[in-house]
C-alpha cells in the first residue's frame, strides 16, 4: 500500500524545486527587465540628461561606439546635444559626458581625489605602463607627483633639448639617403612614416628619461627596444580585455613578475587564446632587467654628485636619483621598485603619444601645403643659422607653436580617457550616482563648437594668434588634461614636438603618398595610425 505521507512529501518537494526554477527565473527576468528597460528608461537620475537615443536594449551605443573612428562619434554627440552628455552602453550601463569647464574643474581639479580612474583602468595602464603616477591615486599620487615635479622643470627641460637632435638628424640622414638612392630622387619617396617617427622619439625619450641610449634608428635589435615594441604590438582593444580579465584573478599580477612564471611562460601559449600573455611576461620581464641596470648605474653615479652640481647628468632618472640621495629624515621617497615602474611609465605615456602627435602633424602639413610652406618660411631661416635650436628659440618660433598646438588640438594622441564618481554629487545640476563612469572626452571638448566656432573641427593654426571669446584656457583644449593628474610631460612633449617637426620641415617636404588618402587612427590607450601613415616626402632644394 501506498503510504500518503510519501506521496505528499514527493508532491511537495516536485511543486517546490519548480517553485524555486520559477521563481530564480523571475527574479532573473525581473533584474534584466530592471536593467535594460526601468532603470534606464524610468528610474535612472540621469534618465533626463540630453544624449543620443538608448540604442538596442542589450548593448546600448556599443556598437556605433566601436564602427566609429576613435573619438569621432563623441564629437558628433558633443556638438549635437552638448554641454552635458548621457550615453548609454551595454546592460543599460550609463556613462556621463561634461563640456562645461565648471562640470570639468569640479572632475579634474576641485574634488579630484572622489574622481578617479577607474580600477580596471589603472590595472590595465599598470600593466602597460608601470605601477605609478598613472596608477596611483590621492595621498600616494600627490607624494609622488611632488617627488617627481622637479625633474620636470622649465630648467631641467632647458638644459635636456640639446639630446633631442642627434636621433632628429639621424632620422633626416636616413630619410635623405633612401631618397637620394630611389630611382627618381626627384619625386622623393613614399615612408612609413609612423614607424620612422616611433623609432626617433623612442631614441629621445630612452635619453633624455634614462640617459640610456637605444639608437632604434640603426640598431632595431637593441634590448629595450626590442622589449618595448613587443610589448607596444600588443596593445590591442581584445587583448587589454584578456589581460584585465588575467590580473583581476587575485594573485595573478605577482605571479606574473616572478622568475618562476618567466620561465613557465610557454606554458601560457599552449593555451588558446593565452599566447599574448606570455609575450607580456617576458617583455616584461627584460623591461624590468634593463630598469635595474639603469637604476643601478644612476644610484652608485649619484653617490658622487656634490648638491647643486649642475653639470652632472640631465636625464630624468638622474635627476630622480639624485634628489632620493639628498633627501634626509622621514619623509616620502621613491623606493627602487617605484623608480623602476617609472621607466614603464615614462615609456608608456611619453613615448607613442609623441609619436602619433608627430606623425598626425606631419599629415596636417601633408593635406595643407600651404600651412606646411608658411611653417617652413618661418623655421628654415632660423635653423640654418642655428642647427641646434634650444628651449627658448624654440618657443620664439611662434607659427610653429601655433601648428603644434592646433594638430595636438584636432587630432589629440589620447582622444578620451575616464573617471568613476567615488561619491553622488550634482555635477552641471544632474545627479550623478556614486558609481557612474565619466567620459574625459579630450577629442569632443577639443572641438567643441561651444568653445571653437562652427570651424571647429578644421586644422587652421592662425586661430591661435585670435582665440575665440568661449575659449577657456584650462579647459577648451584637454589633449594633456587639467588638475593634479595632467600630464607632467606636457612641456617636454610640445618641445619634443617642435624640435622635430622644425628640423623636419627645413630639410624635407611631406605630402599624402596617393590621391584620396585618408587617415587609419586606431586606439586602445594612444590613437595612433592603423597602417602606420605612408607619406611621399622629398627634399627641400636649398637656395
Ligand atoms: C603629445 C604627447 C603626450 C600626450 C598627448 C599626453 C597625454 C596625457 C594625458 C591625456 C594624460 C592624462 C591621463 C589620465 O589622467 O587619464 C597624461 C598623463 C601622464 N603623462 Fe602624458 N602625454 C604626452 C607625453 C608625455 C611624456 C613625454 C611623458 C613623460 C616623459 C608623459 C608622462 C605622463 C605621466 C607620468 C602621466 C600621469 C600623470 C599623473 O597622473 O599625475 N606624457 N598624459
Amino acid at each position: 500500500m501506498v503510504n500518503p505521507q510519501v506521496l505528499v512529501h514527493e508532491a511537495l518537494s516536485k511543486f517546490s524545486s519548480r517553485y524555486v526554477v520559477l521563481a530564480i527565473a523571475a527574479y532573473v527576468a525581473y533584474k534584466l527587465i530592471h536593467r535594460l528597460f526601468l532603470w534606464p528608461y524610468l528610474l535612472s537620475p540621469l534618465r533626463s540628461a540630453p544624449g543620443p537615443p538608448l540604442g538596442n536594449p542589450l548593448i546600448g551605443q556599443f556598437l556605433t561606439v566601436v564602427r566609429s573612428k576613435p573619438g569621432a562619434i563623441f564629437i558628433e554627440w558633443a556638438n549635437e546635444h552638448g554641454p552635458t552628455v548621457r550615453i548609454v552602453g551595454p546592460f543599460g550601463n550609463e556613462k556621463m559626458m561634461y563640456m562645461n569647464p565648471e562640470a570639468l574643474h569640479k572632475i579634474l581639479v576641485s574634488d579630484w581625489i572622489e574622481y578617479p580612474r577607474p580600477e580596471f583602468m589603472r590595472r590595465v595602464l599598470g600593466v602597460t605602463a608601470g605601477f605609478g603616477l598613472l596608477t596611483t591615486t590621492g595621498d600616494e599620487h600627490r607624494q609622488m607627483r611632488k617627488a617627481m615635479n622637479p625633474a620636470f622643470s622649465i630648467a631641467n627641460l632647458t638644459a635636456q633639448t640639446d639630446m633631442y637632435y642627434e636621433p632628429i638628424y639621424g632620422l633626416v640622414d636616413i630619410l635623405r639617403q633612401e631618397i637620394q638612392s630611389s630611382p627618381d630622387p626627384s619625386t622623393g619617396k613614399v615612408f612609413h612614416i609612423y614607424e620612422w617617427l616611433s623609432k626617433a622619439t623612442l631614441d629621445i625619450i630612452c635619453l633624455t628619461a634614462f640617459g640610456y641610449r637605444t639608437d632604434s634608428l640603426h640598431n632595431p635589435d637593441n634590448e629595450l627596444a626590442d622589449a618595448y615594441h613587443k610589448l607596444i604590438e600588443l596593445q590591442s582593444m581584445p587583448n587589454l580585455v584578456l589581460f584585465e580579465i588575467l590580473i583581476s584573478i587575485p594573485g595573478f599580477l605577482q605571479l606574473m613578475k616572478t622568475k618562476w612564471m618567466y620561465d613557465h611562460r610557454s606554458w601560457l601559449a599552449l593555451i588558446k587564446g593565452l599566447s599574448p600573455a606570455s609575450t607580456l611576461i617576458a617583455s616584461m620581464r627584460r623591461i624590468n632587467t634593463v630598469a635595474s641596470q639603469i637604476l643601478s648605474e644612476k644610484t652608485s653615479e649619484a653617490s658622487g654628485v656634490a648638491p647643486g652640481d649642475t653639470a652632472s647628468k640631465r636625464d630624468i632618472m638622474s635627476l630622480l636619483v639624485q634628489a632620493r640621495t639628498r633627501e634626509v629624515g622621514e619623509g616620502y621617497r621613491l623606493s627602487d621598485a617605484d623608480m623602476i615602474e617609472q621607466v614603464l611609465t615614462f615609456l608608456g605615456a611619453g613615448h607613442e603619444t609623441t609619436a602619433s602627435g608627430l606623425a598626425w602633424t606631419l599629415w596636417l602639413l601633408a593635406k595643407h601645403p600651404s600651412v606646411q610652406a608658411k611653417l617652413r618660411a618661418e623655421v628654415s631661416p632660423l635653423i640654418a643659422s642655428n642647427a641646434r635650436p634650444d628651449f627658448r628659440a624654440l618657443k620664439q618660433m611662434e607659427y610653429l607653436d601655433a601648428v603644434i598646438m592646433e594638430s595636438l588640438r584636432v587630432l589629440p594622441p589620447v582622444p578620451m580617457t575616464i573617471r568613476e564618481a567615488g561619491k553622488s554629487d550634482y555635477i552641471d545640476g544632474v545627479f550623478v550616482p556614486k558609481g557612474t563612469l565619466i567620459y574625459i572626452a579630450i577629442s569632443s571638448v577639443n572641438s567643441y563648437k561651444g568653445f571653437w566656432g562652427d570651424d571647429a573641427e578644421e586644422f587652421w593654426p592662425e586661430r591661435w594668434f585670435d582665440l575665440p571669446k568661449t575659449y577657456n584656457q584650462h579647459f577648451s583644449l584637454l589633449t594633456f588634461i587639467a588638475g593634479p593628474h595632467h600630464c607632467i610631460g606636457r612641456t617636454m612633449a610640445i618641445t619634443e614636438m617642435k624640435a622635430v617637426v622644425a628640423i623636419l620641415i627645413a630639410n624635407l617636404h611631406f605630402e599624402p603618398a596617393y590621391d584620396g588618402q585618408t587617415i587609419q587612427p586606431t586606439a586602445a590607450v594612444t590613437m595612433k595610425p592603423d597602417d602606420n601613415l605612408p607619406l611621399r616626402v622629398r627634399l627641400v632644394e636649398k637656395s
